[in-house]
């Protein structure tokens, strides 16, 4: 497989080459990295590079996309220069204005409901979300990619475009499965804070919601592999204005197993369901009362020896067509819940991504 370096005015006109064909393509930035990779499909080269492809797969598991590419490109983010008003720009939010985000009162009684079931033993926890639609008169996707590259290099930054499904933006903080030959690495990434109000005040709810996620990822690569499983310190990361608990979880193969054999057993981990997986993920079939879509699904890069998937979260959904976005947040439910703030929870998760979107 072929890198290749291009600059960003290259960049942007394959971009829009590809946009114009109605190909699909895109561009991410792995967390902590300097480069931006572009991968893009193309309708006219009958020989395909099969092993090279971006993975992206619904929450329902009923669609997949892979975008093949030939070649891939890459700039160094070092080399651009990011226009200081893109840094200094205030928040678009703040122009937005709170009131598009609406009071959902379905929503919290969706968390009753959930919290019910959760007294009654029904499950232990579950991760219930939901969406919100934004009008826009002009939405700037290049100066909000790069700004959201540059306020959260911790993240997995990701533009991805396909012509059945549109545009998808967003800065997920979670890696999914890292395979590499005989190795795995993933994370628990689950309770959340807000930074604004309490500064590293975790309490018995963040703890035990992130427990449950450790337990389920350990308990499954123990049960199902044998290899050498070790699990690292929890960490807090920050992104902006939110805060999680992070814990790095290691595996080494005896053997070396098969990548996509995982991903179909493992997700959808209780960071974004819930525990038990069936009894949660029906509870969200049923009630939730939207489809995710691709929002909660993952996605990343696969060649023949590796395979890096994240989840999608903090993204939107642009349409183009109808000039809206549809944002996205949910966050986990247990038996230390507290309705009010699951609720809060999911507003400033929105508002964290949101705060980055650059419209006028
Ligand atoms: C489901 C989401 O977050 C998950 C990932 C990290 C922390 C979470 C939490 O604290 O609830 C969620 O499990 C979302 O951001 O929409």
């Amino acid at each position: 497989m072929k890198f290749i370096e291009i600059n960003i005015i290259n960049l942007y006109k394959k971009i829009i080459k590809k946009y114009y064909n109605n190909e699909s393509f895109v561009l991410f930035k792995k967390p902590y990295e300097n480069k931006i990779y572009f991968y893009s499909c193309s309708n006219n080269r009958k020989i395909k590079i099969k092993e090279n492809f971006f993975l992206i797969g619904s929450f329902n598991h009923k669609n997949i996309i892979k975008i093949y590419t030939n070649e891939i490109y890459f700039i160094d983010i070092k080399k651009i220069i990011f226009s200081k008003k893109l840094i200094t720009i205030p928040s678009s939010f703040l122009d937005i204005s709170f009131s598009h985000l609406i009071y959902s009162y379905e929503y919290k009684k969706l968390l009753k409901k959930a919290i019910r079931f959760i007294k009654n033993n029904y499950f232990k926890k579950i991760v219930l979300s939901r969406i919100i639609k934004i009008p826009f008169q002009n939405f700037y996707l290049k100066k909000t990619f790069q700004k959201l590259i540059f306020s959260y290099p911790n993240s997995f930054i990701s533009l991805w475009y396909d012509f059945s499904y549109g545009f998808w933006i967003g800065a997920s903080p979670e890696l999914l499965i890292k395979c590499n030959n005989k190795k795995l690495k993933t994370v628990a990434l689950a309770g959340t804070i807000s930074t604004l109000e309490n500064k590293n005040k975790w309490t018995k709810k963040e703890i035990e919601e992130h427990k449950i996620v450790i337990e389920y990822i350990t308990t499954f690569l123990k049960k199902y592999y044998s290899g050498i499983l070790s699990i690292g310190k929890t960490k807090i990361l920050n992104l902006g204005t939110i805060a999680h608990l992070e814990t790095p979880i290691n595996f080494s193969f005896f053997k070396k197993p098969n990548f996509y054999e995982i991903l179909e057993n493992i997700y959808p981990t209780p960071s974004i369901c819930g525990y038990p997986k069936k009894k949660s993920l029906d509870f969200i079939q049923k009630y939730e009362g939207y489809n995710r879509n691709f929002y909660t699904g993952y996605f990343g890069p696969v060649d023949k020896i590796n395979m890096e998937l994240y989840l999608n979260l903090r993204c939107a959904r642009i349409k183009m067509d109808k000039k809206e976005i549809n944002l996205y947040a949910g966050s986990g439910i247990t038996i230390h819940s507290n309705v009010d703030q699951e609720y809060l929870e999911t507003e400033n998760k929105i508002k964290n991504i949101f705060s980055k979107f650059i419209f006028n």
